[in-house]
């Protein structure tokens, strides 16, 4: 029943959505290709660059006139020529590996720019480069310049492309210890409010200020996430004085109106993921954040310079439907949308059709909707069909198959999640559950386990759907089908990060085989069908 209710679903949003880009392989080169190609790529924990992959690059960069181009909505993004050099075969003897670092940075969305080159101050690029942060991806070359020149934005990239530092970056540039000039703060005023749709998300964002601001100075980002005790967030408030806070909607709201979160004066407002952040279940708490944060008292209400005084909002996803860029247009201030390659004003962007290229088409106009270019291409997508009680058990054999080191598999009912959960453990699987319905410190014990590697396949709901980085994700499995094409992308997503491989199965029942085809349709990828046999992938031959 849930599952037919998706598709029927699926189907009323399906039919607004354009066709994408097909293409079609040969069924046993990519057989044998994506069998040899799984796995983890990199046992390195830290982040991954172009060192960390044993290149450098050599940047040639442009200059040109940045706000004749905005205006006229061209891109203000230089796309510099690259090229790659091998730094020394001897750093790297095992030739398969060495391929498969070659195809990672053939994939990874690494811009031809360096830090220092987007106007970030010494400290914090230094505090990047110590982090092991060389090179910024090709979304933070865009977005980074925007944002410093105050303008409101709506980031869209693919996932796992580094939307994160896209924002974190300008931000930690005029605010805190890193910021350019050493004009003193005021000691009192929080600068920066980053709203997250969950918690897990909200923590990772946390971690993220944390890690370049250092042990010293990480007391100036709050979290204020459900879950978590609420009165010792707010004495941390008012002890720490942080410049910076990211929580949940529901928390931020509620001690703003109790009062406790003083937010008038703030010059950032951040919503991730904020075409979740528009859904039903968040209004209120939403209104409550819009209406108060970075509203300064006597500030007019009323004309784009009185606006332009508020706070500058920045609003990031890797999809945005139109809904989106309509709210956009009402908080924000001649708000950009800044995608890879290109900046433009998001008024340029009509009502219909979807973002098809992250290039201007001629007429100079984008246009924008969810799904298309919301997933990584270095992902491999796959479906196969089977009757309902051999699901967990395909599962099973799709992990070995592929032998996939770490695995999120997506479900939709917590009843069903750990049934699965307790079917795998029996197989001498090790499996564990993540769901709303378990406790904020279970739920940051489990992904602590998972991303350590003592758990191989995490089940778990949408609630881990959305931001989620682990980098060694190398296998995503939907047990059951997501709602939409959306969801869709958001839960693939979280495997092939940051020019990953990675492979996504969607296991389903044969009624449910239109809605995998319309699916691929909107989002523009090749979705083939597969079995699991002899312990091997087995890709069907097109119909
Ligand atoms: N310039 C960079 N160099 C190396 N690693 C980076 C860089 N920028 C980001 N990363 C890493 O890339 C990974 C993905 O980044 P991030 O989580 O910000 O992606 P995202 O685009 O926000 O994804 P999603 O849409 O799923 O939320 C993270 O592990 C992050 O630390």
């Amino acid at each position: 029943m849930p599952s037919l209710a998706a598709t029927r679903m699926l189907l009323l949003v399906g039919d607004s959505l354009s066709s994408g880009k097909f293409y079609r392989c040969s069924r046993v080169a990519r057989l044998y290709g994506t069998v040899r190609c799984m796995g983890r790529v990199s046992n390195e924990s830290g982040p991954l660059t172009l060192t960390s992959l044993g290149f450098k690059s050599e940047m040639e960069t442009t200059r040109g006139n940045e706000k004749n181009k905005l205006k006229n909505g061209i891109s203000t993004v230089e796309v510099p020529k690259r090229r790659e050099k091998k730094v020394s075969p001897t750093r790297e003897t095992n030739a398969v590996k060495k391929k498969e670092r070659i195809d990672i940075e053939a994939l990874a969305p690494f811009a031809a720019k360096s830090f220092s080159e987007l106007g970030l101050p010494p400290l914090l690029v230094e505090r990047l480069e110590k982090e092991g942060y060389k090179v910024p991806t090709d979304v933070q070359a865009a977005a980074i310049p925007s944002i410093l020149k105050d303008h409101d934005v709506v980031i869209q990239s693919y996932t796992g492309s580094g939307k994160t530092l896209a924002y974190v970056l300008p931000i930690l540039s005029e605010v805190g210890p890193l910021k350019k000039d050493d004009e003193p703060r005021n000691k009192m005023d929080i600068q920066a409010v980053v709203v997250a749709p969950s918690r897990e998300l909200g923590m990772q964002i946390v971690r993220e200020f944390e890690k370049l601001l250092g042990p010293a100075d990480k007391r100036l980002v709050q979290q204020l996430v459900g879950g978590a005790n609420k009165s010792r967030q707010e004495e941390a408030l008012k002890k720490n004085k942080p410049v910076i806070v990211v929580g949940t909607p529901g928390r931020i709201a509620e001690i703003s109106a109790a009062g406790k979160l003083h937010t008038h004066s703030c010059r950032y407002l951040v919503l991730d993921e904020v075409d979740e952040l528009l859904a039903f279940n968040f209004r209120e708490d939403m209104h409550r954040i819009l209406e108060h944060v970075g509203r300064r008292s006597g500030a007019s209400q009323n004309g784009p310079k009185a606006r332009r005084a508020e706070r500058q909002a920045i609003m990031v996803s890797a999809t945005v439907p139109f809904s989106v860029i309509r709210a956009a247009r009402s908080w924000g201030c001649d708000p950009l949308l800044v995608q890879a390659k290109s900046v433009v004003p998001l008024e340029s962007v009509p009502a219909s059709a979807s973002i098809k290229t992250s290039e201007v088409p001629s007429d100079g106009k984008l246009q924008a909707q969810a799904p298309v270019q919301s997933l990584p291409p270095s992902l491999t997508h796959y479906y196969s069909v089977i009757r309902i009680q051999h699901k967990v058990d395909t599962l099973r054999r799709c992990i070995h198959a592929l032998d996939a080191k770490c695995v999120i598999a997506f479900m939709n009912h917590t009843k069903q999640l750990k049934d699965a959960v307790f079917k795998l453990e029996a197989r001498g699987m090790k499996a564990a559950e993540l769901h709303g319905d378990l406790s904020k410190l279970t739920r940051s014990t489990i992904l602590k386990r998972f991303r350590n590697g003592d758990v191989r396949v995490l089940l778990t709901n949408e609630l881990s759907a959305r931001g989620l980085d682990i980098p060694e994700c190398d296998l995503v499995v939907n047990l059951e089908l997501p709602t939409d094409s959306i969801h869709y992308a958001h839960r693939a997503g979280r495997t092939g990060r940051l020019g990953r491989r990675g492979t996504v199965v969607t296991i389903c029942e044969e009624p449910e085989v239109f809605v995998m085809k319309k699916m691929q349709k909107q989002l523009g990828v090749n979705i083939q069908t597969c079995e699991f046999a002899e312990g091997k992938l087995v890709v069907n031959e097109d119909e």
